[in-house]
């Protein structure tokens, strides 16, 4: 049985490797890990469900602070995620390559995308009525931890068939497989859940549970980690352990080889700065000691952004839930999955006019003539992605439902459709930092949505495409009222950019604040993880990626832990 140790326990042990986070990424690390012999010892922030996080108020979205749910149990966010289980194209990995990231690319990446995943063939039913693709074994895993699977019922049940030819008169072609480096189209996504027994498959009882009976995996749950040692004097610098609260009480571990920090892009920078690794500038401010400035720890934070179109609905009303239920017990039904499913990744030329993306390349190479080189190089990308017709720039989230976010109560007995628009390769650029020396503070959260003006622009045209969506014959037929946004709302591109910065959301997806890049570049971490300036400090967790990739993130988080475990064993 893994050792849940007491924090006295766990003090008095000398690890191997000290994963501070029992996520995503932390959970798949410790797992591989101690299939060799060393001791790993995982600590996670606390038994509760979420950090409760919001954004500060936003400048340029008309003061809206965005809710910023982070998963705190074990299993990080993966144990509260929607379950999509999808990768970004090959585009957006061989980019991160490009940036200065040797092996980063697709190529490098696949076989750990792989490694982590076990895809179930889709029932033969499902395969014409969803048209869901064969899985095929070049793309798929087969052994791996993760069961993913397509969701057995459709939740929009025949309105599926109209959503997915509404898109396809808007000129995005149905992909039967956009795990295979292609991402362009409408695509049914896999999703983090295994059919046979409709349940999540996350890195909780994928990772952890199953390797519960290890002798050498320790964990310490309840408990937050400050900050990290180091041996007086050390350069680079030499970690000795970690200090962490639990109860309330202050503690030590010492670590042999390795402190590996997977707290999450949210939360990473904030035990980087703890630990006096950060801008100089700003820890002076909190007392705390630079032992490497390090300016760049918490900045170039990434979303993707999202604003909320209502319209058409499915089901609030308790006997549908109540069907729901039944449907469950035998393991069918929404509730047996993901409720949707079904999205649309879609280039530029897609949803924006020529003028517009040559309005778009024109401000954004502006912007990039005025900025540090590190990110000149990332816009560069960027804009070369833009016109890239296999990169996807906005993603189109057909919901059957009314998402709540507006805070207005759908009508009964009205049923409602959403579409969700985010665009998946912002050029604003936010931070995360500390706001104080107390490791129980939030941190501060402002990811400068709209501080690029052509993320804006991007999005208008993205929610735009979607409300063109709606008003596509197929869909149109069965479209009484456009609820939101109001006509008013909706009378011009003015009025719309208002209607997107008062609805604002994000897709959960923070990236890129423990950036992985050379050094002067802006990077936090080198391509093998290790933190600029230290000896035996990682970062392995969504924070290092550089870039936002147009997909959910989970997959690539799983791959990149996966990718690090062989790192981090010289393999
Ligand atoms: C609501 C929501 C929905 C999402 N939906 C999807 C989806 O459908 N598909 C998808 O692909 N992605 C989705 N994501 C994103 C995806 O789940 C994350 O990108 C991914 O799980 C992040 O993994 P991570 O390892 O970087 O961080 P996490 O999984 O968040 O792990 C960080 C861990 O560190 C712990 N921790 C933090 N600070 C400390 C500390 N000081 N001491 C000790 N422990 C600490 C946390 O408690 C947590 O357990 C969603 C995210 C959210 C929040």
């Amino acid at each position: 049985m893994t050792a849940h140790l007491t924090a006295e326990q766990f003090a008095s042990t000398t690890f191997d490797y000290i994963i501070a986070g029992g996520g995503t990424a932390g959970l798949t690390l410790a797992a591989r890990l101690v299939s060799d012999a060393g001791l790993a010892g995982t600590l996670i922030g606390s038994a509760s469900h979420d950090w409760g996080f919001s954004t500060v108020p936003q400048k340029y979205a008309n003061g809206k602070q965005v809710p910023q749910p982070r998963g705190k149990g074990l299993g990080g966010c993966s144990l509260i995620n929607i379950v999509i289980f999808d990768r970004g194209s090959a585009a957006d990995y061989d980019a991160i390559e490009a940036l200065g990231n040797p092996g980063w690319d697709w190529n490098g990446l696949l076989s750990y995308f792989k490694k982590s995943e076990t895809a179930l063939s889709p029932e033969p039913d499902h395969t014409a009525r969803f048209r869901a693709a064969k899985v095929d074994s070049r793309w798929h895993g087969d052994s791996g931890p993760i069961v993913k699977s397509y969701a057995r019922t459709f939740a929009f049940g025949p309105l599926l068939e109209r959503v997915i030819d509404a898109t396809a008169e808007l000129g995005v072609p149905f992909n039967g497989d956009s795990d295979d480096g292609n991402k362009i189209g409408m695509s049914n996504l896999f999703t983090a859940v295994d059919s046979r027994t409709a349940t999540r498959s996350y890195a909780g009882n994928a990772y952890f549970e199953a390797n519960a009976d290890r002798k050498n995996l320790f964990v310490l749950t309840s408990a937050t980690v400050s900050r990290i040692t180091f041996r007086d004097g050390s350069s680079p610098l030499q970690a000795t352990g970690i200090e962490f609260l639990h109860g309330g009480k202050p503690y030590y571990a010492a670590v042999h080889k390795e402190v590996i920090l997977s707290a999450g892009s949210l939360k990473t920078p904030q035990i980087l700065e703890l630990s006096g690794i950060g801008d100089e500038k700003l820890l002076r401010k909190f007392g705390i000691t630079t032992l490497v400035d390090l300016p760049s720890v918490g900045e170039n934070l990434l979303y993707e952004i999202d604003p909320k179109y209502e319209t058409l609905d499915t089901a609030a009303e308790p006997e549908v839930v109540a069907s729901y239920q039944q449907m469950y017990e035998t393991r069918q039904g929404p509730l047996a999955s993901s409720a949707a499913s079904t999205f649309a990744f879609i280039p530029s030329k897609t949803f924006m006019s020529a003028e517009q993306q040559q309005a778009w390349k024109d401000s954004a190479l502006s912007a990039a003539e005025h900025t540090p080189s590190g990110l000149k190089k990332q816009y560069e990308t960027q804009i070369r992605l833009f016109s890239d017709r296999s990169s996807p720039e906005a993603e189109i989230i057909p919901f059957p439902g009314m998402i709540p976010f507006l805070g207005l109560p759908p009508t009964p007995k009205t049923r409602y459709m959403t579409a969700l628009a985010a665009i998946m390769h912002p050029l604003s650029r936010g931070t995360v930092h500390i706001t104080s020396a107390d490791p129980t503070a939030a941190p501060a959260i402002d990811p400068s949505y709209f501080s690029r003006p052509e993320d804006l622009d991007v999005l208008l045209a993205s929610v735009k495409f979607s409300l063109a969506f709606f008003k596509t014959g197929p869909l149109a037929d069965v479209v009484r009222t456009q609820a939101f946004p109001t006509p008013e709302e909706a009378c011009s591109d003015d009025a719309l950019k208002e209607y997107i910065k008062n609805t604002l959301g994000c897709v959960f997806h923070p990236v890129g604040t423990a950036s992985m890049l050379p050094k002067e570049d802006g990077g936090v971490v080198d391509s093998e993880l290790r933190v600029y300036g230290t000896a035996n400090v990682r970062v392995v967790d969504a924070s290092i990626l550089p870039l936002q990739i147009a997909a959910h993130t989970q997959a690539t988080v799983y791959a990149i832990a996966e990718k690090a475990a062989d790192i981090i064993r010289g393999l």
